[in-house]
Parts: C-alpha cells; structure tokens; sequence
C-alpha cells in the first residue's frame, strides 16, 4: 500500500504540470525533493474509483519505465487528495511531439522509445496479476533525461485480470476494435495502443489525421470498425520496415494475430538495446534495391543484421534518399569486405575443426586399443581362475563318488 504522507508536509506550488479529466497535476516539494502531485478532487464516484485504482496499481509497480509513487496526502478541510510521484522535467511524449518549438530526433530515438514502453508494459503483463494500462497513448508517457527516458503514467483506468469487461473508457484514436465491439479487454489492447502510438512517433502526426473530421471522436471509431487504420505511407521515410510491420502486426483487428508484449520488448530489444543501427541502400538494378541494416554494438562492431529486397522501389528510394549512390558504394565496399572476412573465417573454423577432430578421432583410437587389451588380459585371468575352480570341484565330486561306490 502507498505510504499515507502527512498533508502538512506537501509544499504545493502553483506550476501546473498538465490537467485531465482525473484532475490537475502540480509541481511541489516534499523532503526537499521536486515532485509531482497529482490533485484529485472527488467530484463524482467515477474519479474517486479511478484515483483509487491509480493508487492501488501504482504502488505495487516498482519498474525504470514506470512512475514511481512516493505516496498520497489528504487534505480533510478540502476533501482533496494528492497523489505524490517522481517528477518528469521534460513533460509528455504529446508535448514534445507537437510543441510548438519542434526538436527535432532520430528513428533510433523513437525505436528507444518504443522500446522503453513496450518494456515497462510487458512488466505489467507478466506480474503475478497481471495490470493492463487501458490508456496507452502519448499524453500518458513522461520523458526524462535529456528526452532519452520514456516512463509510463496515468494508472487511472488501470485494471487487472479480475475484470476483462470492458467499461469502453479510453481514448478512441487509441481503442483496439474489440474494446467498443465486444466490449472486451486482455492484453492485446494494450499491444492495439502501443501500434498506434509507435506509428504516432514514426510520423509525428496525430493517428486518423486523414479522415475528413479527424477531430470526431465517433468517426474515427466508426472506421477503425471498418478496418481503418493510420497510413503507413505517412510514416518518416527512414522508418525501417522492420518497425512498419510490427505496427501492423500490433493493430491486426484479431487480438490472437498481435504478438504479446514480451515479444515486442524482445524484437525491439533486439533492434536498439546497446547499440546502433544503420539503414545502408544499396542499387542491385534498374529497379530493385536492397535496404541493409546493420547494427553497431556498444564496443562499435558492425553487425549486418538485416537484408530487405525491394523490387520496383529505385525510383522512390531515389527520391527519398538524396545520397543514395554514395552510400550504396560505400554498402558495396563494406558487404564485400565483410563477406572477405566472413570467408575467412569460415575457413579458419572449418580447419580448427578438422583438425581437433582428427586429434579427438585419434585418442579414442588410442582409448579403445587400451580398453580392448585390458579386458582381453581380464578374460584371461577370469578363464584360468574359472578353469582351476572346475577343476578342483571336479576332482571333489569324483572323490565323494568314489567314497560312494566304496571303490
Ligand atoms: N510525474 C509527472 N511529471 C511531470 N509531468 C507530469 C507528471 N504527471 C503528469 N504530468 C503532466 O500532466 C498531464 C496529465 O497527467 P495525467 O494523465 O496523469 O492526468 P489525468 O488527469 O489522469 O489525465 P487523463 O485525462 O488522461 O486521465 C500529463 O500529460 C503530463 O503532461
């Protein structure tokens, strides 16, 4: 349970960090600390339940992607409640998206981000009851660390295994289908949500934005019913495919097809943790390309990690890719030189294991010569005692006969 903090003890100041429907969130100080507090103000049943869940789910999460609660406060004279938590400096995933001052950052950058989410979710996932967020969407992830760290907020509308009925709250642009459909709800909404938010930073435009009223929420619902989703050709153009197939896995409309959240953190784990990667084209003929990636390690190893064959894309790639020819000889050099290395060491392996073999084949020639002498020589020795023994019971039994026969 969240440690009760004595209300006296807040110093609340009046920087207001964000609003939602749950309430404001506030900047404050608390053994000397900078905070966040979250002001609930229990208007209605609803937010008082939504507090209570935050509350309740927060405080048994302990993971780097996920806030942390330091506790809650009351303030009797107000009936308000304050909900005490780590402070983000940079503000919201959405804030930094769409600010009005853009910085601009890397595909990379966005994979790490997705990583991190995916990370922090799958956590969830796999607890011992497991907790789906229910409102994964860019509002509701606070970046740290110079934008580098990416924390999962917002517990509000949290729930865990006891009810998968879905009450359909969340955010529309975010919904899987089957969420306002069938009024169902597993962990496969969360993975829906996450697809849509790492399209969301791919093309830095707000999902459905093609739709004639992109503002309504119902029509945006009526056509992801009807099998409506983000355009994938809004999406940067150094998106790598790998990233837009896994967006389109996520939002598949048949939850078993989504690939679990763990396998996400896994397959996205893969592409950014400790390292690089690079995407280098490279022109085959008139019309195909091959797109390799490559993947640099924390020591700075290259990795090819990667080969899409695209054929009848020259033409785009060229558009899209104003040093193209220039890094497709570079790409040229470099396969070939790693394909020379490669050989290479092929064929040291294949001569290292030729000849331990040879060594191994011929030491258990050795071994068996020994072990065939040893019980040639035990044989023997078992054949003479056992023959001395026949014979002395032999001459017994003649002696006890003769006695018999009274020769
Ligand atoms: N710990 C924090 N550090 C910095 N900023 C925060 C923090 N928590 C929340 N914020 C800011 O306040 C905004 C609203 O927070 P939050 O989503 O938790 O409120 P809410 O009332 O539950 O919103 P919603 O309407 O989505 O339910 C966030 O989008 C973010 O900009």
């Amino acid at each position: 349970m969240a440690e009760k903090v004595d209300f006296a003890d807040l110093e609340l100041s009046r920087k207001r960090l964000g609003a939602g429907a749950g309430g404001e969130v506030r900047m404050a100080k608390w053994k000397d600390q900078e905070i966040a507090v979250k002001v609930c103000e229990f208007l209605t049943n609803s937010l008082k339940k939504n507090a209570e869940r935050e509350i309740t789910h927060l405080s048994k999460i302990n993971h780097e992607n996920v806030i942390k609660v330091f506790g809650t406060a009351s303030d009797d004279d107000t009936n308000t409640n304050y909900l005490l938590m780590e402070y983000l400096e940079e503000g919201s995933l959405h804030d930094f998206l769409y600010a009005d001052n853009q910085r601009e950052y890397t595909v990379e950058q966005a994979v790490r981000w997705a990583f991190q989410c995916a990370k922090g979710l799958a956590h969830l996932h796999s607890m011992e009851r497991p907790v789906f967020h229910r409102d994964i969407k860019p509002q509701n992830l606070l970046l740290t660390n110079q934008f580098e760290n990416l924390k999962i907020c917002d517990f509000g509308l949290a729930t865990d295994m006891s009810n998968n009925k879905s009450d359909m709250r969340g955010t529309p642009r975010y919904m899987a289908p089957e969420v306002f459909k069938d009024k169902k709800y597993t962990d496969k909404c969360d993975v829906y949500s996450l697809g849509i938010v790492i399209w969301e930073i791919m093309s830095r435009k707000r999902p459905y934005f093609h739709l004639e009223n992109p503002e309504n929420e119902f029509a945006i619902l009526s056509a992801v019913e009807m099998g409506e989703r983000p355009k994938m050709d809004a999406v940067r153009s150094d998106c790598w495919n790998g990233i837009k197939h896994l967006i389109e896995c996520c939002v598949d409309p048949d939850p078993d097809r989504r690939p679990s959240m763990q396998r996400i953190e896994e397959y996205l784990g893969d592409v950014c943790v400790g390292g690089q990667y690079e995407d280098f084209v490279h022109i085959l003929d008139d019309d195909s390309v091959a797109v390799v990636t490559f993947h640099k390690d924390a020591s700075g190893n290259r990795r090819i990690m990667r080969v899409d064959l695209l054929r009848r894309h020259w033409r785009t790639v060229r558009m899209t890719f104003p040093i193209v020819q220039r890094e497709a000889e570079r790409l040229g050099k470099v396969i070939a030189r790693e394909t020379v290395r490669a050989a290479g060491d092929v064929a040291t392996e294949t001569a290292r294991a030729a000849h331990d073999g040879e060594r191994e084949t011929r030491r258990a020639e050795r071994d068996t010569e020994r072990e065939v002498s040893r019980a040639a020589h035990d044989g023997e020795r078992e054949t003479r005692r056992a023959a001395q023994d026949v014979g002395r019971e032999t001459g017994r039994a003649f002696n006890k006969l003769k006695k018999k026969l009274r020769f």
